[in-house]
């Protein structure tokens, strides 16, 4: 053998044996992950999904199948209502059980209040001091503090401009129909739904609907449809799958929102905060509320002592409130009209039925608080919608102490996700779950505290703007099926298959479009 044969076998022999050093650490990694499952399932009594990898956990499965089938898949296999995966080194446990539900969300609320800290943790201030961010004695301080401001009394408050907005969006929709336009029906939405926030939030008559440029309101558009860029998401993503990795994301003070348009907002939000406080005024906006909230009670300490049940909100706080209100009220009530404007326009029956009751029910009187109260037939309609189309398709929670719940256990720090979208839809709670059917609602008592239900969440934690939400849908329905009737038009789709997999907010591959019928001309 010459002396190249002989470096040709110290080569070959020396690839073969890191070959089998390399399997061996696979194996030994895949064997170690094995044994972490084996382990949870043990520890939680809940079933895991099956093809757990190593660092990466079930992820390729979850970008292979979409979130929603991937759950399913494995709930069906393993025949049961809740499953056990892992985000990459996240373990996830997925609740579809309404008893379960009933406890995390309310009965054991104390061991679930808060949303995954990563949200707060990868978001900048002062808008990580925002309710739907804040965690255990903030968040309670803070939701003590603005719950007043979405009363009863101060709805009732907010009605005349929901009236004045949803009058000008009526009035747009007359002109397209003239002019017999087809329209991108969500676009109209978005526009009455940031005047309708911009005036209850601030007193701003932006009238976005007829003029869209003005410096505000782009600015608010560019912050919530600009999308966040590649490297912001792979930052936020390899954040959420890795929680270590939530330092750096911090470090380079990434936030989720685009800064140059956010610290516009936030000047603006402080000069007007500043002139109100000078000031007084008569407006009852929430901005405000959340001023006069701060004033309220000068005797006690500042907020940092948070279990102190003060009333005081300092000003990074009112301008995180008003941010809030903005991220939270705008796009789930445009989604919302959307598709309770689809299923009018493909459902002309419950249309007319829905339209008949607008006119025995308020003829040509005002929408308001109170006789937007009698639409039962719409109230019907507008939670089957949101059965079919929940704005939020999944909830989140932390897990604040290690809690048994029936035969199951809950560790300490892992997330409980809720898959809202999936349960809505989910036959054994809902017969021909695809069927839009209003009919399923008419016994409002049906489906009341039923934890298979839950478009606006529930317990403690409920949306804070749920009656809000309801109100401005319901008064902008009446204007608008006063003056139009909504129909489909060539480019509409005829089944709608929603995208529940790009975050948590729902969304269509396609832009839904409608055609637009004057309603004066049916008589
Ligand atoms: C159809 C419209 C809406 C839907 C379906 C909806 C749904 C939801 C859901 C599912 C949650 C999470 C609940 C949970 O985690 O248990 C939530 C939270 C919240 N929503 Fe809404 N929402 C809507 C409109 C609004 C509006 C108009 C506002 C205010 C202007 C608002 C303000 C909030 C706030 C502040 C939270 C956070 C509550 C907290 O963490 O304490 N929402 N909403």
């Amino acid at each position: 053998m010459g002396l190249g044969d002989n470096a040709f076998f110290w080569l070959n022999s020396w690839s073969s044996t890191a070959g089998m050093l390399l399997i061996f650490i696979l194996w030994l990694f895949l064997w170690l992950t094995r044994r972490e499952v084996d382990e949870a399932e043990r520890r939680t009594g809940i079933p895991a999904a099956g093809g757990a990898l190593p660092l990466l956990g079930h992820l390729p499965q979850v970008f292979k199948l979409g979130v929603d089938d991937f759950e399913k898949k494995w709930l069906r296999k393993k025949k049961s209502k809740l499953l056990l995966s892992w985000f990459g080194n996240s373990p996830m446990i997925t609740v579809t059980d309404p008893e379960v539900l009933k406890h995390v969300l309310v009965k054991e609320f104390s061991n679930f209040h808060d949303r995954p800290r990563r949200n707060y943790q990868m978001t900048q201030p002062p808008i990580n001091k925002g309710l739907f961010f804040n965690h255990g004695d903030h968040w309670k301080r803070i939701r003590t503090i603005i719950t007043p401001t979405f009363s009863t009394g101060k709805l009732k408050g907010m009605n005349p401009d929901i009236n004045r907005y949803s009058e000008n969006l009526a009035d747009k929709m007359e002109k397209l129909a003239k002019s017999k336009e087809k329209v991108e029906i969500k676009r109209l939405y978005e526009g009455f739904t940031l005047d309708t926030i911009s005036a209850t939030a601030f007193g701003l008559d932006v009238d976005c609907i007829n003029n869209p440029d003005g410096p505000f309101i782009k600015n608010m558009r560019s912050i919530f449809e600009k999308g966040i860029g590649v490297w912001r998401r792979i930052f936020f993503t390899l954040g959420n799958i890795f929680p270590t990795f939530i330092p750096v994301v911090r470090y380079f003070k990434m936030d989720y929102f685009d800064k140059d348009h956010l610290d516009f907002f936030i000047r603006h939000c402080q000069a007007m905060i500043e002139d109100r406080k000078t000031r007084v005024s008569q407006r009852k906006d929430f901005l405000q509320l959340m001023v006069d909230a701060e004033l309220e009670d000068k005797s006690t300490t500042g907020p940092e002592v948070c279990n102190v049940p003060n009333k005081r909100l300092t000003n990074d706080e009112v301008v995180a409130q008003v941010f809030m209100l903005y991220l939270a009220g705008h796009e789930t009530t445009a989604n919302t009209l959307t598709f309770v404007s689809y299923e009018l326009a493909l459902n002309q029956e419950v249309q007319d039925r829905v339209i008949q009751e607008i006119q025995d029910q308020i003829g040509e009187k005002e929408p308001t608080y109170e006789n937007t109260n009698k639409l039962k037939y719409m109230d019907q309609v507008i939670m089957e919608t949101l059965r079919m189309f929940p704005p939020l398709t999944r909830l989140y929670r932390e897990i604040q102490e290690t809690v048994t719940i029936g035969n199951y256990t809950f560790p300490k720090g892992w997330t409980v996700v809720v898959p809202v979208f999936s349960i809505h839809r989910d036959p054994e709670y809902w017969p021909d779950p695809e069927r839009f059917d209003p009919g399923r609602f008419e016994n409002p008592k049906s489906t009341q505290n039923k934890f298979f239900y839950i478009p606006f969440g529930q317990g403690p934690r409920i949306c804070l703007g749920m009656r809000l939400a309801l109100l401005e849908l319901k008064v902008s329905l009446v204007h608008v099926l006063k003056r139009v009737r909504l129909v489909p038009c060539e480019e509409t789709q005829m089944s709608l298959k929603p995208v529940t997999h790009k975050g948590t907010l729902i969304s269509v591959e396609r832009p839904i479009q409608l055609g637009l019928q004057l309603r004066q001309n049916e008589h």
